[in-house]
């Protein structure tokens, strides 16, 4: 069968469903094609489902601490990991549920449920139906990578999607790779009872932020229990009897119940037959497109992490709001206008912004910087969280905010001050002049930049 639409869609995850929503309100006739849950990564295996897991493991170390602040429970602390999975299951699948209802209730969309893949620059097939259309828009995603490491076919490995069935508690979880996902599992698994070890194959963990906020982090994992393995360059995995020995550094293994592997991600373009479309990839297997999200082929646009240009839900959805800005609103928005932001959901959260010291260094900018220990701000003193920092680099001349990094309490949260300044493109004395509540971490940021040593 043959459709014609204004616009066609590959993929409803962070940026699909929104500009399925903004074509549909300008009057255009949309299919939304979708190959497995709606809501993409974010809302089924990545950031709502590990947030809530999180909160969990939260609530557990409160729990544990109770004591410290007065609080008397009697008993041990026991987990029931059904309880937790069902929760997390329940928010997960009233987002997925939301999304879904909200597309298939659209006025002018046709959602296609089936795998899309090109026939020509104009169209796509999805099983029996073929659909055409002059614009198309692909926003697919990525996967977990599972690079081809010696044993990793002979024993049961788990990823970020596999790991959102577990119910029960692993004995010892070992995590191959030590950044973003990894460090995340790493203490909510641990904070559930689990041993839990990291062994990655560089000298330090997240390893794109300086290496301070590397040991800074480390350090406070180490201090939860969690073990690290680094510069471990003979990955390589063996069944032990029901167990799993995940060699680090020759001679050396560490053997678990469970293992995760989290090094990286991939993009979903491996399968779209994108050479029928003419549509290019760089090097890395990303989507290659311009400032407004175009392809090297007019009408084909790359949306979300299958473009390489961001890998978090506030990257795609920017994506989405950059496009429909263009096309919609006869606006001129370019992608490397926005300020890379994101945070990492350990707790304390490390909430970044801009640039770091050494990237700040790197670029040429002659620097100023402002650094305050968490155990100095009062905030953290009164809650008993006082690990991590927060930082802020500005250029010695402009006094423009180049970034920033709050590790500790609500680091998440009051990153978002120095966000909208810069956003704003306002000079650092403005921030240090501006009166913030008290008590919150954010009312020390004034002080930082009080404080700015070259
Ligand atoms: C464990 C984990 C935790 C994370 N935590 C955070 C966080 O806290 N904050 C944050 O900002 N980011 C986080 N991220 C990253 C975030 O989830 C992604 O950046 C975001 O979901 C990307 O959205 P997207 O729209 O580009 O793609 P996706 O959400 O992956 O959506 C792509 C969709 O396209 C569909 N699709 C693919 N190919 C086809 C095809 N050929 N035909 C039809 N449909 C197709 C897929 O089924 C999928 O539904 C996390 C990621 C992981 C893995
Ligand atoms: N809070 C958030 O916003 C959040 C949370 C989780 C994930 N994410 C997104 O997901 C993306 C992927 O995260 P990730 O942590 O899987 O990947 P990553 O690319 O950030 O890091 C992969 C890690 O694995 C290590 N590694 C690679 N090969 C290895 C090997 N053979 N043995 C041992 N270690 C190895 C690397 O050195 C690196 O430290 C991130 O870039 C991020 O955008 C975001």
């Amino acid at each position: 069968m043959n459709h014609s639409f204004d616009a066609i869609i590959v993929g409803a995850g962070q940026a699909g469903p929104p500009l399925a929503g903004r074509l549909t309100a300008a009057g255009q006739r949309v299919a939304l094609v979708e190959r497995q849950l709606f809501g993409g990564t974010c809302v089924n295996t990545g950031c709502m489902p590990t947030k809530t897991l999180i909160a969990s493991a939260r609530a557990a170390h409160v729990v544990r601490r109770a004591a410290e602040f007065g609080v008397q429970i009697a008993g041990n602390l026991a987990m029931d990991m059904q309880v937790v999975k069902a929760r997390k299951d329940k928010v997960t699948l009233d987002a997925r549920h939301g999304v879904e209802s909200w597309l298939k209730g659209m006025a002018g969309c046709t959602v296609f449920e089936g795998h899309a893949r090109f026939e020509s620059a104009r169209s796509l097939r999805v099983g029996d139906a073929l659909l055409s259309a002059e614009r198309i828009f692909l926003n697919v995603g990525g996967r977990a990578s599972i690079p081809e490491l010696p044993g990793i076919h002979e024993v049961p490995y788990l990823t970020n999607t596999s790991m959102m069935a577990l119910a029960e508690l692993p004995r010892h979880l070992v995590i191959v790779g030590g950044s973003y996902i990894g460090l995340e599992f790493a203490q909510m698994y641990r904070r559930f009872g689990s041993a839990v070890t990291v062994v990655e194959r560089g000298p330090r963990t997240i390893s794109r932020e300086d290496a301070e906020v590397s040991s800074a982090v480390q350090a406070i994992l180490e201090r939860e229990g969690i073990a690290f393995h680094l510069n471990a360059d003979s990955i390589r995995f063996a069944r032990r009897g029901s167990d799993i020995a995940v060699g680090t550094t020759a001679g050396a293994e560490v053997v678990g119940s469970h293992l995760l592997v989290a090094v990286g991600r991939r993009p979903n373009t491996d399968d779209l037959a994108l050479d029928k479309a003419g549509v290019a990839l760089d090097a890395r297997g990303y989507i290659a497109v311009d400032e407004q999200l175009q392809t090297n082929v007019p009408g084909i646009y790359a949306l979300g992490d299958c473009n390489g240009r961001g890998a978090f839900t506030h990257t795609a959805y920017n994506d989405f709001e950059i496009v429909a800005a263009n096309l919609l609103d006869g606006a001129n928005r370019k992608l490397s206008e926005r300020i890379d932001t994101y945070a990492l959901y350990i707790d304390p959260p490390l909430g970044r912004v801009g640039l770091s010291p050494a990237q700040a260094r790197k670029a040429g900018h002659g620097v100023r910087i402002g650094m305050r220990p968490m155990a100095r701000v009062g905030r953290a003193v009164e809650k008993a969280e006082t690990d991590g920092f927060m930082q802020i680099v500005v250029d010695a001349q402009t006094q423009a905010i180049l970034g920033a990094t709050i590790l500790g309490v609500g680091g998440d949260e009051a990153i978002h001050s120095i966000l909208d300044m810069m956003a704003a493109k306002a000079p650092y004395p403005v921030l240090q002049q501006a009166m913030h509540i008290h008590p919150t971490v954010a009312e020390l940021i004034p002080t930082l930049l009080g404080e700015l040593k070259p």
